[in-house]
């Protein structure tokens, strides 16, 4: 892909949205790196969908400003931002194959036979579906489906490209296949994309940059990492991962450290109940001074084995180190 697509990026200024009275967005500023892949991820009805709709074009925004690869497009036809958009539900044309909606929008610009036919070919190879290139949409599996609808939208070869929870519609197992795949190709690809999730995983695994939305505001901005070790309250904390209290300090279930003797700055509890969990094991805590508290810790089977854990166990436990903490004061 040329260059100058991608150096596009996205920035959206100050942007607000009501639904009569209902604010859905609210005073939102975004600004989406070129060549990235940026989630926008948090709750359903958080606004995700409606700020990817005014990128879009597809909707107006009450205040603010959109500017897609320096230029203003605030006032600017969807069809002429140059974005390409795919939906959680993607409308193909039924009747015809996947090669003539791959084509679609390029026979629409009347490009030559020749230069659709190369382009198309080159597209449904980077997203693993020429052998179906004489199918009906209805003869493609969900996932497949998908992948049509994103070689669609690259067609037009967009400026940046609006992923509505592509995978959304999709089983467990298919959509952790296709968010490895559009990890895959957008390092091929390095076109500029937005993609709506209410997945904390797949966000996790799939994007450079994280922004977490809620209630129509923006309420962190992070890389995975950032988002994960660092979070800037409590609601970015609880949505990215498991969490737990200890002393009313909120903190991930795998960062209390569990001891089977006394040590500095531990406090002692009562195992009540283990379950594992593929992998983990959950362990029901409670504490066996002041107030009795209840929480809980992941540990790994080793570790159960090694502390030789069972219900009623005594252990002493102090949050790690490395531990990502919210305190109670900031709460
Ligand atoms: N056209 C509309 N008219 C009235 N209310 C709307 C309209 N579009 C969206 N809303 C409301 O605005 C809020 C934000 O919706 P939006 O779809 O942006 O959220 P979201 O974070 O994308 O959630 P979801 O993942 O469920 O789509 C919701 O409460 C929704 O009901």
């Amino acid at each position: 892909m040329a260059d100058a697509q991608r150096a596009a990026g996205i920035r959206a200024d100050g942007i607000s949205k009501r639904f009569g009275d209902f604010v859905a967005l609210d005073d939102v500023d975004l600004a989406v790196p070129s060549g990235r892949l940026t989630a926008l991820l948090g709750p359903s009805g958080g606004g995700k969908s409606t700020l990817l709709r005014i990128i879009a074009g597809l909707d107006t925004a009450d205040t603010g400003t959109v500017v897609i690869d320096g230029q203003d497009a605030t006032r600017l036809p969807p069809q002429r931002r140059e974005v390409g958009f795919v939906f959680q539900h993607y409308a193909a044309f039924k009747h015809l194959s996947v090669f003539r909606n791959v084509a679609f929008g390029l026979e629409v610009r009347r490009r030559p036979k020749a230069e659709i036919r190369a382009r198309v070919h080159e597209l449904l190879e980077l997203v693993h579906l020429t052998q179906f290139a004489d199918r009906l949409p209805a003869q493609l599996s969900g996932g497949q489906r998908q992948r049509m609808a994103l070689a669609r939208a690259l067609a037009a070869e967009p400026k940046v490209l609006l992923l509505d929870e592509p995978f959304g519609a999709l089983d467990a197992k298919v959509r952790k296949e296709l968010r490895d795949w559009l990890r895959r190709l957008h390092d091929e690809v390095h076109v500029t994309t937005v993609f709506v999730t209410h997945d904390q995983e797949e966000a996790l695994e799939v994007s450079d940059e994280i922004v977490v939305i809620n209630h129509g505001r923006v309420e962190q901005v992070g890389s995975p990492n950032d988002l994960y070790d660092r979070p800037a309250n409590e609601f970015v904390m609880e949505f990215l991962g498991p969490t737990t209290r200890l002393d009313g300090r909120l903190l991930r279930p795998h960062d209390i450290d569990v001891f089977a003797d006394a040590a500095p700055g531990t406090v002692p509890a009562v195992v009540q109940r283990l379950q594992r969990v593929g992998f983990e094991v959950r362990a029901d805590l409670r504490r066996t001074d002041g107030d009795q508290q209840t929480f809980w810790v992941q540990l790994t089977p080793g570790q159960v084995e090694t502390l030789d854990l069972a219900v009623d166990t005594p252990v002493w436990v102090r949050p790690a180190r490395r531990a990502a903490v919210i305190e109670p004061a900031l709460t």
